[in-house]
Parts: C-alpha cells; structure tokens; sequence
C-alpha cells in the first residue's frame, strides 16, 4: 500500500513570467492570465430593473495548451456596496492553432456553454454552438461572450443571450483591472 498523496504537484500559474511556462498555444491569451475585478451592469428585458454588479475573473493555466477560468459576480448598491452573491462560472479555454478558442463553461444554475470562436489581437468573441441545461435550469438557448483588452490595460466583458423565449440581445457588460 502506498503512503498518501504529497501536495498536487503541478500547480497553476497566474502569469505569463510563472512556472510552468505557457504552452505556446496560449501565446494569443497570455494576457488574460491573472486575477481581475471591476464592475458591471446587466439587463435583460424580462427583469424589471437593471442591476449593477462586481465581478472577480481569473485566468490560470498548468503549462497544458488550456486556460482555466473562473468568475464570481455579487449584486452592489448605487455605492457599490455588496448585496448578494450572484452568478458564478467555471470552465476552460481550450485553444488550437490559429487562434481558435473552443470554450466549456459552466454554472450552478443548470448551464454549460460549450462555445468556439478566436482570439485575434487583443479581442476573444465565443458563440456557443450548444447550451446544455439540467432538468430545472432557465431556458438558454445561445450566448456570445466578447472579451477585450484596452491599451490602458482594461478588460471589457460583454455578454448576449438567447434565453427565456427572447432573441440574442445584451445582458452583461463590464470593465475590469488586473489586481495579480
Ligand atoms: C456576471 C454574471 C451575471 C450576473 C451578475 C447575472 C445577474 C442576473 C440577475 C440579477 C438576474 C435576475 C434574476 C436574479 O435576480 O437572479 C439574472 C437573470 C438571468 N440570467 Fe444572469 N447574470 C450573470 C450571468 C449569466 C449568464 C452567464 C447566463 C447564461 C449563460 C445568465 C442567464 C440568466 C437567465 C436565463 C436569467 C433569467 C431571466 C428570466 O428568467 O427572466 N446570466 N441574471
């Protein structure tokens, strides 16, 4: 019988300069690897008001030619001050060559997005080719994710979506900072 496992030894890294290096297929998403938060705003018109919202993103990889991904939102008042949690997110990047992403990215509320689209410059767009859902989950029937990295090194996030019997159409956007 052997002894207990020692400590996961193969830990992700948060930065391009990290150990392990990145694979070179990540060479297009580099700088997205770390941690960032900010703010955003969503809507949707079957809700009867907007809502503002704080996020922390992070971008992480193990030398392997996938990001992992991960996001928690919490809900804030006109001062920004929390109010409940919100949507959270898991998933991961797998990139190819040519810069094509292809994306699973999954949610406690019954959802998986499982999308392709292309990192090209400083701009990543995934559409979902299929939206998978658990027996209780809301109706999602598409989504399309726009990532892009301003030169003042601001990450904007922009997300449509198909759901509830209403066409493709807005329901998030946000600005955030690189905090690590
Ligand atoms: C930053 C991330 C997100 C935030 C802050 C957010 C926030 C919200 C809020 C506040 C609502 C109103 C219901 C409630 O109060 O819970 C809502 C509804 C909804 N959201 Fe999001 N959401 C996020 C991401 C997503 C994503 C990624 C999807 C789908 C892939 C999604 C799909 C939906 C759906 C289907 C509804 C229900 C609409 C309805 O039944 O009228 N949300 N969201």
């Amino acid at each position: 019988m052997s002894a207990a496992a020692a400590t996961y030894p193969y830990p992700d890294a948060f930065g391009a300069d990290a150990v392990p290096a990145p694979h070179p297929l990540l060479a297009p998403v580099t700088r997205l690897l770390g941690t960032w938060r900010g703010q955003g705003r969503g809507e949707y018109p079957t809700l009867a008001q907007d809502f503002a919202y704080a996020q922390e993103v992070s971008f992480s990889h193990d030398g392997r030619p996938f990001l992992h991904y991960e996001a928690r939102a919490w809900i804030v008042d006109a001062e920004g001050n929390p109010v409940r949690p919100a949507a959270r997110e898991t998933g991961w990047w797998r990139l190819q060559a040519d810069g094509r992403v292809e994306a699973l990215i999954s949610q406690p509320t019954g959802i998986v997005e499982i999308a392709a689209g292309r990192a090209a410059g400083d701009t990543i767009e995934l559409t979902t080719g299929e939206v998978a859902l658990t027996p209780t989950a809301k109706q999602v029937d598409a989504t399309h994710r726009r990532y892009e990295l301003t030169p003042d090194g601001i990450l904007t996030f922009t997300h449509a979506m198909a759901a509830v019997d209403q066409p493709l159409q807005h329901h998030l956007s946000a600005r955030l900072r690189r905090i690590s």
